[in-house]
């Protein structure tokens, strides 16, 4: 089940965001082989993004020669040029033939900028927007986040030293001097997820192109006289990165939790009928008429949130948190899991309870349920991420075949409708530990 959830986000994201695509589960070979290797690509990325470099601590492997890390990264970028330029070639020749109505994607927004702006964006200028690292035009270097920099850190340095730093400098001077940005400045790095992300969500954030505003931002970060380490990996790697496993998580999660409360789910799928009927399947715009639907999605969050401890955090002045005197530029972690399982602030907090939030407006209760971090460098990505968990769930609990079901599922206590005596080895299947995948095929 894992598997098929992290291939629908990357259908979503790469769909909607980046290359118009669907390369998974679609019945098209061809395209299917395409994913492939796109996905050997994604895994390779992430891999070697949180590798450790062996130079970075002793610096004179570097200089007698050991470059493990640097090679790899170079192979890995010629794959990730061969895979795009191919890509970007292949939106080329369909541009004018694609639908009018149908939002484009990042590179159909960049290939319409080429059109304008030859000379500035070139092919090489959009592959490294889209993945690759040889292009550091969107290099931004400093007081970076904690995502970015966490992820991309050790790779980032590698190729600092393949780059050299003033070669950087130029081309991010040029950038200054070439625009700037009049978005607030408090948005910083959100707001530029946030538009990017917005091209999925929907918000329309006007002008003369969304790309253009999302480069624009990063400009800005320079005019403001910071660095940041945000090299181009950062608009689609971390996106990919950050957006496909907590949501493929949750969903598995979700349907763990809900196949262990075979009442929750039946009350669930009783709202979607109520709501949906049997005659269609539900689509986006049922959402906000399913509030148990996001009760369950919310409980699912509090009780395995995907990032327990968010993302490190650094104190930008001296503070005091909870008594204790924390000096400027001190490493913070939320403990996210503790407080989203504190007796003193849930009743019964370790039983899935959805209803414990009815009545509550999206996926935040002040400071006790946080799943997607609070504040200015809280997830861009929880609009879409709620709404694709809530598509993805509402579409298996309406399609939930019960007397199929039945014939797994006997002795179900706590189960409306259903007959008894197999339910503990079902039980057993159904934890994630055990295999989710041999009993969601049974199903
Ligand atoms: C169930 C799904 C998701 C969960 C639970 C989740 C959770 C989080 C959390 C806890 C953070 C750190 C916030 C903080 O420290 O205050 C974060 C950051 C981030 N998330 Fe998500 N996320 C999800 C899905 C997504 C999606 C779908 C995307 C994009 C398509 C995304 C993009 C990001 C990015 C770019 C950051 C870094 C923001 C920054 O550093 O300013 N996330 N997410």
């Amino acid at each position: 089940m894992k598997f098929a959830f992290y291939e629908l986000t990357l259908n979503v994201m790469m769909r909607n965001m980046i290359s118009g695509k669907r390369y998974f589960g679609g019945n098209n070979p061809e395209l299917e082989e395409e994913g492939k290797r796109f996905r050997e690509i994604l895994d390779e990325t992430f891999v070697l993004a949180g590798a450790s470099n062996i130079g970075d601590y002793l610096p004179v492997l570097s200089w007698l020669g050991v470059k493990g890390l640097e090679n790899k990264l170079i192979k890995l970028q010629e794959k990730r040029d061969v895979f795009f330029q191919r890509l970007i070639e292949q939106l080329r020749k369909s541009k004018g033939t694609e639908d009018v109505n149908k939002r484009k994607t990042m590179i159909e927004q960049l290939l319409s900028l080429q059109e304008s702006e030859p000379e500035y964006y070139t092919d090489a200028m959009i592959r490294s927007i889209v993945l690759t690292y040889d292009e550091p035009w969107l290099w931004v270097y400093g007081d970076g986040g904690s995502v970015v920099m966490g992820k991309v850190r050790n790779s980032s340095r590698a190729m600092f030293r393949m780059m050299g730093k003033s070669e950087q400098w130029v081309v991010v001077k040029t950038l200054v001097e070439k625009g700037g940005c009049e978005t607030d400045g408090g948005c910083e790095l959100w707001m530029m997820m946030m538009i990017i992300i917005s091209v999925d969500v929907g918000v329309d954030v006007g002008g003369d192109g969304m790309w253009c505003h999302a480069m624009m931002v990063v400009w800005f970060y320079c005019t403001n006289g910071r660095w940041m380490v945000m090299d181009n990996s950062g608009m689609v790697v971390v996106l990919l990165a950050a957006g496909s496993d907590t949501t493929a998580g949750t969903m598995e999660w979700a349907m763990s939790l809900l196949l262990n409360h075979p009442q929750v789910l039946k009350m669930a799928q009783d709202e979607i009928d109520m709501v949906i009927g049997n005659n269609r399947l539900l689509d986006g715009s049922d959402m906000p008429k399913l509030p148990y639907l996001q009760c369950i999605i919310n409980e699912t969050l509090r009780l395995f949130p995907p990032g327990p401890l968010l993302v490190p955090h650094e104190s930008s002045s001296d503070c005091v948190v909870g008594g204790y005197n924390i000096p400027r530029g001190t490493m913070l972690l939320v403990n996210q899991w503790a407080i989203h399982h504190d007796p003193k602030l849930w009743d019964d907090p370790e039983t899935f309870k959805p209803e414990r939030f009815e009545g509550l407006e999206g996926t935040h209760d002040g400071f006790k349920l946080l799943p997607f971090g609070s504040g200015r460098r809280r997830c861009p990505g929880d609009g879409l991420a709620v709404r694709v968990l809530g598509m993805t769930l509402g579409s298996i609990i309406q399609c939930f075949d019960w007397e199929r079901a039945n014939e797994e599922l006997v002795d179900m206590t706590e189960s409306p409708g259903l007959t008894m005596p197999k339910a503990v080895p079902l039980v057993a299947k159904c934890n994630p530990r055990v295999g989710m995948s041999k009993l969601l095929s049974e199903l």
